[in-house]
């Protein structure tokens, strides 16, 4: 079947700073698909360059078959593609409702209604705050109604870049949790860059780890867990304990 989005051979940065050598990868329609590796490897650029933020000298991006290279980034919001960046911020002296009304600023007034009814459901905790200011709440509870502005345009594809970045443990597990529910709850795609390895994973179909602005590894999420060489040089895995299990068994 084709994918949904496809990114090919993409070498990109800033200006002589090339980050990206040579990217390859692609995500189906109804997958949830991480991007992991280390500090500084391109992940965050890799996504900025698919919404259309980051310059490219080489490559193609096919999203359904089309060629998007290039395109501006609010052609592609058109085209069904939707970013939630790092640390996202939210308009802290807007209310919750207003920053979801504000996503969803080309719908009409019913279509906004029936759109924030089917967010509350994946992020209960929307629910009693819809008239409080996004700057009274906690770094968690920002980061939901960022994620839930980011849905209300009703992308296909979502792009998170660290959705679990500031959060606390608690809020980290309940943010994963409706992550994991936007394929079968909304129809929506995701591609999520990840520091919390396992977090993320646990929630995903497969996985890209790059390192140096290229691809070391993919699989299914549980080939990247499984994997001992990845477990070791990415996943914080000692090393010795493994061996140990390994001698044991
Ligand atoms: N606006 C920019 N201008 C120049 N260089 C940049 C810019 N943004 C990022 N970089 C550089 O590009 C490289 C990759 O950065 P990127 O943010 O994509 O990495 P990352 O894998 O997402 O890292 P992290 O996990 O730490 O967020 C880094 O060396 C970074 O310093």
């Amino acid at each position: 079947m084709q994918p949904l989005l496809e990114v090919a051979n993409l070498r990109a940065g800033y200006g002589p700073a090339q980050v990206l050598h040579g990217v390859d990868l692609s995500v189906s329609a109804g997958e949830i698909v991480s991007i992991i590796g280390p500090n500084g490897c391109g992940k965050s650029t890799l996504l900025k360059s698919i919404m259309g933020y980051v310059p490219w000298s080489k490559g193609e991006m096919r999203l359904e078959g089309h060629s998007i290279l290039g395109r501006q980034t609010e052609e592609l919001v058109g085209l069904g593609l939707g970013f939630v960046p790092q640390l996202a911020n939210t308009f802290k002296g807007m209310t919750v409702r207003e920053n979801l009304e504000l996503g969803g600023y080309t719908l009409d007034r019913a279509a906004v209604s029936r759109r924030i009814e089917e967010l509350v459901g994946i992020f209960p905790i929307l629910t009693p705050r819809m008239r409080q200011k996004a700057g009274t709440m906690s770094g968690g509870e920002r980061q939901t109604v960022a994620l839930a502005s980011a849905l209300m345009a009703g992308p296909r594809l979502l792009l998170l870049d660290e959705p679990s970045a500031g959060l606390s443990p608690s809020a980290t597990a309940d943010m994963f949790a409706s992550v994991k529910e936007l394929p079968a709850k909304l129809g929506i795609t995701v591609l999520m860059v990840e520091q919390d390895v396992y977090g993320a994973l646990e929630i995903s179909d497969r996985g890209y780890v790059l390192a140096m602005g290229q691809n070391e590894f993919s699989g299914s999420a549980a080939d990247i867990l499984n994997d001992r060489r990845i477990g070791i040089a990415y996943l914080g895995m000692d090393p010795d304990e493994q061996e140990a299990g390994h001698d044991a068994s």
